[in-house]
């Protein structure tokens, strides 16, 4: 262990000389390549070399449908390496494809990884060595690749802390004989050992692949060992707010008390630079409807709901169509992303989308992809119906918005219960979805629950908006993490001595 003023020492020297190189490296899913661009974009900010590890099908769509080409030619020290793709991008991210999707990662990831890595430490590299891999909490086999390099892995997890913490606490549900109930088990049954969240959490809030018999269902094991691997890594970044999520966070300390919390990330960005606008800032995956904004402009005061279920959620075309009626029986405004693969397969795909466009005219306006964090920011906006996406949720809260939840899978069916019962933001529909249900919803909403949801939402966004200020908890930390990847390049250029 060096002495404290040893460290502190380190740290001066490594503040007069630094040269850290970090290896940014998310899985190949929106959320996830949106949250850790935007972290890589504040790392380049503070001079460290970052390359971002990305998917070949990824960095093709990223430079198509985004300017990150000429936002990232700002920092010199930035860089980006590719790894060749094995799946399609259309490959469906959920459901039974899930593992198929975490295998291929992992096979096709290894080699490439290991060959950057070795040559990267041979002289002829122009790069300075990478003295950190910042890896997506999911990617437990960078660590074992770093281990052979001495590299420090930090873990990024893009989920909730309070997600994550249910991830973490599956082998107590366990224990504590919670776990396992099948389909047919009462989904309204409360869960009493997960710390925290005793008061209200219900199966149903539970991440939707627990409702199982089969403990040993791949895609559960993989994800209770991913998450459990976290206390193998050097440190871990969660994108939320001490303000937000500090119980929570206090109960994930005692397992991994290097914790930076340096959330809402966006809002971060937002407050480094200077010149910063959500509209020339996307790191979307699809091509951005502008046109929305215009028709935004021309709808009075909070008075329009939008629609959006991110990037990987399938419906089937039930359910599209008892959404479509539930929100025109609203009879309110609506904007609705009706992504070009929302649809579970593609029967009738042409049909159902020209029978909503014309059906919607009257009151509502469809788009293939939104800029989402501008419409979320216009003021025209008054609700938004999520399928509780961690990103799109920090998004919400940011902006003020109150949120209809109706989660999808995964994190999401936690999230959704916290957005309703715990920071009274909004309100969970899951596992319902009937037009009757969707307009009452929206209703309640957009004119009853209205005035007390837009006062504790706007309360949350002060809260988010102070945590990113100077001086606030995610500024704090996120200096403290840039210090922390300073310390470590010195420790690294010491143990090559
Ligand atoms: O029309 C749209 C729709 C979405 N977005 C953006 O796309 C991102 C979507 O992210 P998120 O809300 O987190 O949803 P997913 O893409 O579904 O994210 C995956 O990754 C998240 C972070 O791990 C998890 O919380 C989700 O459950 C998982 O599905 C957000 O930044 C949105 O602003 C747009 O820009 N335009």
């Amino acid at each position: 262990m060096l002495r404290m003023e040893k460290m502190e020492a380190l740290v001066g020297e490594a503040e007069a000389h630094p040269h850290p190189h970090v290896v940014v490296f998310p899985i190949p899913v929106q959320g996830h390549v949106n949250s850790m661009l935007k972290l890589s974009e504040l790392l380049s900010l503070t001079g460290i070399h970052v390359t971002f590890l990305t998917f070949e099908h990824i960095h093709r769509r990223l430079l198509r449908f985004t300017n990150v080409t000429s936002r990232f030619a700002r920092w010199p020290g930035f860089h980006f390496a590719t790894i060749p793709s094995d799946l399609p991008f259309d490959h469906p991210n959920s459901g039974p494809q899930l593992m198929e999707f975490f295998d291929s990662l992992k096979i096709t990831s290894i080699p490439p990884l290991r060959e950057m890595l070795v040559s990267n430490r041979r002289e002829s590299d122009v790069r300075p060595p990478v003295t950190c891999i910042i890896a997506d909490g999911t990617l437990s086999f960078t660590i074992d690749v770093a281990q052979e390099l001495n590299i420090p892995v930090i873990y990024f997890r893009t989920i909730s802390a309070c997600s994550f913490w249910a991830y973490f606490s599956i082998p107590k549900l366990v224990e504590a004989g919670e776990l396992p109930f099948g389909g047919d088990a009462d989904m309204d049954c409360p869960i009493t050992c997960v710390p925290g969240m005793e008061s209200f959490l219900r199966r149903r809030d539970l991440p939707n692949f627990l409702r199982t018999n089969n403990l040993s269902d791949r895609f559960l094991q993989f994800i209770m060992a991913e998450t459990l691997n976290t206390t193998r890594a050097s440190a871990l970044i969660l994108n939320t707010f001490e303000e937000l999520e500090g119980p929570i966070l206090s109960q994930i300390r005692s397992h991994c008390p290097k914790l930076y919390t340096i959330g809402p990330l966006h809002a971060l960005l937002q407050t480094q630079i200077a010149d910063f606008s959500p509209s020339v800032s996307s790191n979307s995956l699809w091509e951005e409807n502008k046109s929305c904004i215009r028709w935004l402009d021309s709808k009075p005061l909070r008075s329009v709901v939008y629609v959006s279920f991110g990037s990987i959620t399938v419906m089937t075309r039930e359910e599209i169509m008892e959404f479509w009626h539930g929100l025109v029986n609203s009879g309110k405004w609506f904007l609705w992303v009706i992504r070009p693969d929302l649809l579970a397969g593609k029967e009738g795909e042409d049909q159902i989308l020209t029978e909503l466009v014309e059906g919607t005219r009257e009151r509502g306006y469809i788009v293939g992809w939104a800029p989402q964090e501008e419409v979320l920011a216009h003021p025209a906006v008054g609700g938004f119906l999520t399928h509780s996406g961690w990103n799109s949720t920090l998004e919400s809260i940011c902006a003020g918005v109150p949120m209809i939840c109706w989660p999808y899978f995964a994190d999401q069916q936690v999230n959704s219960r916290f957005v309703s019962e715990v920071w009274k933001l909004g309100l969970d529909m899951k596992d319902t979805c009937d037009r009757w249900k969707v307009e009452l919803m929206v209703k309640e909403l957009m004119e009853k629950k209205m005035d007390e949801m837009l006062k504790s939402a706007d309360k949350m966004a002060k809260l988010a908006r102070m945590s990113v200020s100077e001086g606030g908890s995610s500024s704090c930390n996120w200096d403290k993490l840039i210090k922390d990847i300073k310390s470590m390049c010195l420790l690294q250029a010491y143990s090559h001595e």
